[in-house]
C-alpha cells in the first residue's frame, strides 16, 4: 500500500504539488491525469524519491519512504518513462538486467529472469535478447522499457507517460498488453497520462490534478457520474462519457444465457467493442465465446446500452 499524506513540493518558491493526500491499494492500477504542468510527474517521482518532498509523508507498506535505503527502493519500485529510456549501446538482455546486476544477482538468475520477461512481453528471447534498441520498433522498445522496470520483481511500478511516444494503434495494443501483464503479476501500478481514455481504460482509480492540487480521486465510473467540479467535467468530456463508461466494462460482465446469430465476440472484449460490433452488424444480440472458442451465451444491445447510461 502507498499512503501519500499532505505532501507538498515547491520549486523556486512556487507550490507545484499542494497538500496532496491519497491511498493506493496493493495490486491496483491508479492513473494520474491533468493538464501539462499540474504536478503529476513531481508527485510520481516523490514516491520513489527521485524528487524530495518538502512536507508531508509517503509511506510504502507502512514505512516512510525517506527511511528506506536507495537500493531497497530501486528493488521494490520499478520506473518506466516516456519513450523507453533504454541504454542505446546495451543489448535488450543487458538493458533488462540493469537493476538485477546492481542488486548483485548471479548470471544464471539474471539470464532466467530476462528470458522469462521477454517471453511475458511476447518477444522471442532467441530473436531479441542480443539486439540493440535501434534494432527494435517503437512498440518493442517500449515493452523492453517496461520489462526492465519489472526486472527485479518490484511491488510497485511507476509509469510516466509510458505510451506517449507510440502511435494510436500500437498504443492501444500496449494498454491491452499492460492489463494482461498486470493480471498475470499483480504489481501495483501508478501511471501518469495525458490521455483520459487511457486513464479510464487502465485505472481502477483516477487521480485528477490541477495546479498541484488533487481535485478528485475516485473510480472511473464515479468520476464520469459525479465529476467533482467543472474542470473535471471538462476533462472527462461530456460527449465522450457514455463511450468511456463502456470502455472499462467487459463482455463477461453482461453475458447472459441464450442464443444469438452471427460472428461471436470474446468474453474479454470491452463493452465499447461489443457496441461497435452490434451497431455495425445491425444485430440486437451477439453470441459470446470464451478463451477456448466455446459459445457461452449472448450479449444484448439493450444490456450494453444500459451500461452506457449515467449510474444511479
Ligand atoms: N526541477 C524543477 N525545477 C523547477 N521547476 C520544476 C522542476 N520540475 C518541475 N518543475 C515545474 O513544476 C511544475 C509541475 O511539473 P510536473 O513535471 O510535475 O508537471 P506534469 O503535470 O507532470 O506536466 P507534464 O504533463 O507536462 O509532464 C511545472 O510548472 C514545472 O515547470
Amino acid at each position: 500500500m502507498i499512503e501519500i499524506e499532505n505532501v507538498s513540493k515547491r520549486y523556486d518558491g512556487r507550490l507545484v504539488v499542494d497538500d496532496v493526500s491519497l491511498v493506493i491499494e496493493p495490486h491496483k492500477i491508479v492513473t494520474i491525469v491533468g493538464m501539462s504542468g499540474s504536478g503529476k510527474t513531481t508527485l510520481l517521482r516523490m514516491i520513489n524519491r527521485l524528487v524530495q518532498r518538502d512536507s508531508g509523508c509517503i509511506r510504502l507498506d507502512g514505512t516512510d519512504n525517506e527511511l528506506i535505503p536507495g537500493h531497497l527502493l530501486r528493488r521494490s519500485i520499478g520506473y518506466a518513462i516516456q519513450g523507453d529510456g533504454l541504454f542505446p549501446h546495451r543489448s535488450v538482455a543487458e538493458n533488462i538486467a540493469t537493476v538485477p546486476r546492481l542488486l548483485g544477482w548471479d548470471k544464471q538468475r539474471i539470464h532466467a529472469r530476462v528470458t522469462e520477461l521477454l517471453a511475458l512481453f511476447q518477444l522471442d528471447p532467441a530473436v531479441y535478447a542480443e539486439r540493440f534498441p535501434h534494432q527494435l520498433s517503437g512498440g518493442q522498445r517500449q515493452r523492453v522499457g517496461v520489462a526492465r522496470a519489472l526486472a527485479a520483481g518490484p511491488n510497485v511500478l511507476l509509469m510516466d507517460e509510458p505510451f506517449g511516444a507510440l502511435d494510436p494503434i500500437i498504443r492501444s495494443k500496449a494498454r491491452d498488453d499492460l492489463l494482461a501483464i498486470h493480471r498475470a503479476i499483480g504489481t501495483t501500478i501508478v501511471m501518469v497520462t495525458h490521455d483520459m481514455d487511457e486513464a479510464v481504460t487502465l485505472g481502477d482509480r483516477i487521480a485528477v490534478m490541477d495546479a498541484g492540487r488533487l481535485l478528485q480521486y475516485a473510480s472511473p465510473a464515479e468520476i464520469m457520474a459525479n465529476p467533482a467540479n467543472p474542470f473535471v467535467e471538462t476533462l472527462v468530456g461530456s460527449s465522450e462519457r457514455p463511450f468511456r463508461m463502456l470502455s472499462f466494462g467487459c463482455v463477461a460482465d453482461i453475458v447472459e444465457p441464450g442464443e444469438a446469430e452471427g460472428a461471436p465476440i470474446s468474453l474479454d472484449a470491452s463493452l465499447r467493442d461489443a457496441l461497435a460490433e452490434l451497431l455495425w452488424s445491425g444485430r440486437s444480440a451477439i453470441p459470446v465465446h470464451d478463451d477456448n472458442g466455446m459459445i457461452v451465451g449472448q450479449a444484448k444491445l439493450k444490456t450494453v446500452l444500459n451500461r452506457a447510461a449515467k449510474p444511479v
